[in-house]
């Protein structure tokens, strides 16, 4: 499969090797000032780049018509307009808050936990994210992913918050230590006891491989997917 990388970091970085590693080809890459190849000779481009940078990238590949797998978080607001452009260009796009399997079979379990717990109004629910000191978005794309489950099974809670004590609002803790790889933390804590679920990336590779997966799954279809559809979940 012949890959375009938009974003060539810590992400774009590590999944050209992973890429290679697997047979594929990486014929264009790009960051903020620099171009490598030719985007129009891809088959699918993967985008791990910047807020700011995310949506031009993604739109030019519309106009393109090369499949646009995104990872890029952070740019949400502009959402329902980029879905709307897939659509009028008849583009293929699947975006994730977060590639790894283990990170999508944690959404399942969340959402089961959530449906489970609604009733039992003794618990509040919080969530904490943990990423390294460069990640320039916050909360995570993963926590915000966590937190409109969890709000789409409750009667109470009408949005998510970075602030503590904010009535109808799912709190998010988003920590900044040095060279981590990204942890979430569900809590549900009543006055005598708490309920908590983790998961704790070990490395970049697991997001890289559900990238390239989901790449591979993209490359010969139109539409908009999700990682449940590449995954079956
Ligand atoms: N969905 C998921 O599974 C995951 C998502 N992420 C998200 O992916 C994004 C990237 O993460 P990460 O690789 O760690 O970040 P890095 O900061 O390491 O890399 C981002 C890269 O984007 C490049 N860039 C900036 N502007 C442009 C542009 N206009 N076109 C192309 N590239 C550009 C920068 O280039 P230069 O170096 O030249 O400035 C930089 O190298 C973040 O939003 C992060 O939250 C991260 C991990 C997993
Ligand atoms: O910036 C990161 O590093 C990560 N970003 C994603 C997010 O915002 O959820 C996914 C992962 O946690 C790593």
């Amino acid at each position: 499969m012949k890959i375009a990388l938009l974003g060539y970091g810590k992400m774009g970085k590590t999944i050209e090797n992973l890429a290679i590693e697997a047979g594929h080809k990486i014929v264009y890459k790009s960051g903020t000032t620099s171009e490598i190849g030719k985007l129009e000779d891809a088959e699918v481009a993967i985008e791990f780049s910047t807020p700011e940078a995310a949506v031009s990238n993604i739109l030019k590949c519309f106009e393109l018509q090369i499949p646009v797998v995104c990872g890029t978080t952070g740019w949400l607001e502009n959402y329902s307009s980029v879905i709307n452009s897939c659509k009028e260009c008849n583009g293929s796009f699947i975006y994730a808050s977060n590639f790894s399997v283990g990170v999508n079979l944690f959404f399942s379990i969340n959402e089961k936990l959530a449906k489970l717990m609604a009733p039992w109004k003794e618990y509040s629910v919080s969530i904490e994210e943990i990423h390294h000191t460069e990640k320039k978005d916050a909360p995570s794309g993963t926590a915000i992913t966590i937190a409109d489950s969890i709000i789409a099974q409750s009667d109470n809670l009408e949005r998510w918050s970075l602030e503590s004590k904010k009535d109808h609002s799912l709190r998010i803790s988003a920590k900044r230590i040095a060279d981590v790889k990204g942890t979430h933390t569900v809590t549900y804590e009543s006055d005598v006891d708490e309920i908590s679920i983790t998961h704790k990336a070990k490395s970049r590779i697991g997001f890289a491989k559900g990238a390239i997966l989901a790449a591979v799954f993209l490359k010969d279809k139109k539409g908009l997917f999700t990682m449940q559809d590449v995954l079956d979940l």
